[in-house]
């Protein structure tokens, strides 16, 4: 695969996602940490929040009014003034809707903007994570954070966090207003949010950790379909779909006991919120009843006390499903950051070298020693290798030798761990990622296609191309005869990671792909090649090693290579055994020289090969 892939923007996003790291401090909580980032959103919600705050409020008035009619004209039993205040009543009611309308329309479009902002962030975070992180992630689980988790921020800030600051002052203006008709009646409703504080402090705790392993439990079985389906043909040739299955249904099973978990803790708050706004209501019956009976209070004021307690029993419930949702957005957020807050260990130097104005593509590894971060010993040690300008190398050695890692270094999929590795000596560690990535283009044997057009694949590391440039590059890899044959051509869609073609077809394609990236820069290259004709027949690996040859002319090419026809192919050849290079010659002669490369290349079995030694 050509990894000069879209440079500009790739740098962009880079940027865009440093500036978000370096704006939050881990130190507070996830959701407060999203604050700088929704700088632009803020103004949209506060003015929702007051919507919603002015629609409750209106909510709120309509027992003043009753209160005002009952006291008023029912009282003095002057039935004509009845109608005068209905105009205020309808008016309360209407700007009640219209409120609660434009709040959701002016709300959804920032909302989406920030969920897309959002979504952005986290896969450009992804992008510029090394492989070695990739390596250790689960693609379910990115999955899930990257749709699931950003729709939960979205609903957060778009529904819940105004509606959580409305419902807040509803409460208070609520209270206080009972206050102005019965102090009495105020004062159990107040005395009713001292639990209700308790209750939301208490549940806030055991919802956020239920939320937390629900939300990873539905990413471990977001994982399992996907590998499920990319594993089709393994898990149908060996008849385990049904192993597959008791998996799928554990786990789904397990996701079931945790979402009813958090039912039930949810089931238990709702059930003490009723409780409590039913003792309140209660309570002010019983008080308003007694004052009415005692004359210390109007009828007005108990009818309008009743009606404000009862109305106050929505924020009361509804503040339980807030509190619900702010737990699912909080661990969504959480989720967010751990993504954006893993180390990027392969970024751009501080100050970057240029790029070489021509480059001759002298590829020099300079007694390099590499380890993998989690791995317990050196996989490579003492490599030096020099490649000459326009000069073609394999690398030839053991199954699990370390050749894939050692041709990942160049284009710093990993970086050293001691030594260096040069291009026209220049530190490969010195320049800049996207400069270095349009001066190697690479092929893996096991080639990744992405699900869009034959020819948006070919070019990925070359969008410009020319058709005749993609043209050749296909012919290069013996890939035009197939491509022609295809229903659409260059035009037809392929499936998932290239499915829907065979192993060689899609080698055939990544081989293109490196060649055309080649093509943009004409001068001196560098090409990476990871066995990419592995899955050729013999006649048609000949065939495309000789149009190789021709369309590579110029480039230093490094290649893996596990058959003779490969190895005698290159110019030289260096055998990696025991995490060193032990000979570095033409084919012919280290078949002379060097028995382990005879082993290596199907000859005789030689006593004593060599495993990478523990350091
Ligand atoms: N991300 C990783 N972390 C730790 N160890 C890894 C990682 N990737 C690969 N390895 C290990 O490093 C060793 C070398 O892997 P590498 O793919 O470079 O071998 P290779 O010589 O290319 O093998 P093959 O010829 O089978 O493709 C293997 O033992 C592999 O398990």
């Amino acid at each position: 695969m050509s990894v000069s892939v879209s440079e500009n923007s790739a740098r962009r996003d880079i940027d865009a996602t440093k500036l978000v790291v370096a704006q939050t401090d881990p130190s507070k909580g996830s959701l407060r940490r999203l604050w700088p980032q929704i700088r632009w959103y803020r103004r949209a919600m506060f003015v929702a929040a007051a919507l919603s705050a002015v629609g409750m409020l209106c909510d709120i008035l309509l027992p003043v009014l009753t209160a005002r009619i009952v006291d008023g004209p029912v009282a003095h039993r002057q039935f004509g003034a009845i109608w005068r205040p209905l105009p205020l009543v309808a008016i309360l009611a209407a700007v009640s809707t219209v409120t609660s309308w434009i709040r959701r329309w002016m709300v959804s479009g920032p909302a989406s903007r920030l969920e897309v902002d959002l979504r952005a962030n986290l896969f450009a975070r992804l992008q510029i994570l090394s492989v070695g992180v990739h390596d250790g992630m689960e693609s379910g689980q990115l999955t899930s954070r990257a749709i699931t988790d950003m729709s939960t921020l979205r609903r957060f800030f778009a529904a819940v966090a105004p509606s959580l600051l409305s419902l807040g002052a509803t409460l208070w203006i609520g209270i206080g207003l009972l206050f102005v008709f019965s102090w009495q009646i105020g004062l159990v409703e107040l005395v009713i949010e001292v639990p209700l504080v308790i209750l939301a402090l208490r549940f806030e705790r055991g919802y956020g950790l239920a939320s937390r392993r629900a939300q990873d439990k539905s990413g471990d079985l977001a994982t399992i379909v996907e590998e499920s389906a990319q594993g089709i043909r393994v898990l149908k040739a060996f008849g385990r779909g049904p192993w597959f299955g008791a998996r799928f249904r554990r786990q789904s099973r397990e996701l079931r006991t945790l979402e009813l978990a958090k039912v039930r803790l949810a089931a238990t708050l709702w059930t003490a919120l009723n409780v409590l706004s039913a003792s309140g209501i209660a309570a002010a019956l019983a008080i308003g009843g007694y004052l009415l009976a005692e004359h210390a209070m109007s009828l007005g004021a108990l009818i309008a006390g009743i009606t404000l307690t009862t109305y106050l029993q929505w924020p009361i419930m509804g503040f339980g499903f807030l509190l619900a949702e702010l737990e699912h957005a909080r661990t969504a957020a959480e989720r967010y950051w751990e993504v954006i807050d893993t180390p990027v260990e392969i970024v751009d130097p501080a100050e970057p070298a240029a790029r070489p104005t021509e480059l001759l593509g002298e590829l020099c590894f300079d007694n390099l020693r590499f380890r993998f971060p989690d791995a317990e010993r050196d996989l490579l040690h003492r490599i030096s290798l020099r490649l000459r300008p326009g000069e073609t190398v394999a690398v030839v050695g053991a199954t699990g030798s370390g050749k894939s890692a050692l041709l990942g270094l160049v284009p710093r999929l990993f970086d050293v761990s001691e030594g260096a590795v040069r291009i026209d000596d220049i530190d490969v560690r010195a320049l800049r990622l996207a400069d270095l990535r349009s001066m190697v283009s690479v092929a893996f044997e096991d080639p990744v296609l992405f699900s869009a057009s034959v020819r948006e694949n070919i070019t990925l590391g070359y969008p410009e191309a020319t058709e005749s440039q993609v043209r050749a590059a296909l012919e290069v890899a013996c890939a035009d005869g197939f491509v022609d044959a295809l229903p659409w051509g260059l035009r037809t869609r392929i499936g998932e990671q290239g499915l829907s073609l065979s192993g060689g077809q899609r080698q055939r394609l990544a081989l293109a792909r490196a060649v055309l990236a080649r093509q943009r820069h004409p001068g001196g290259h560098v090409v990476v090649l990871d066995d990419p004709l592995s899955a050729l027949d013999v006649t048609t690996e000949k065939q495309v090693q000789d149009r190789l040859r021709a369309a590579l002319s110029g480039a230093t090419v490094l290649l893996v290579a596990h058959r003779p026809s490969t190895a005698a192919w290159a110019d030289r050849v260096a055998v990696l055994d025991g995490g060193e290079i032990i000979a570095d010659g033409p084919h012919e002669e280290l078949l002379d020289t060097c028995p382990r490369y005879r082993e290596l290349m199907g000859g005789e079995i030689t006593e004593g090969a060599t495993p990478a030694p523990a350091r």
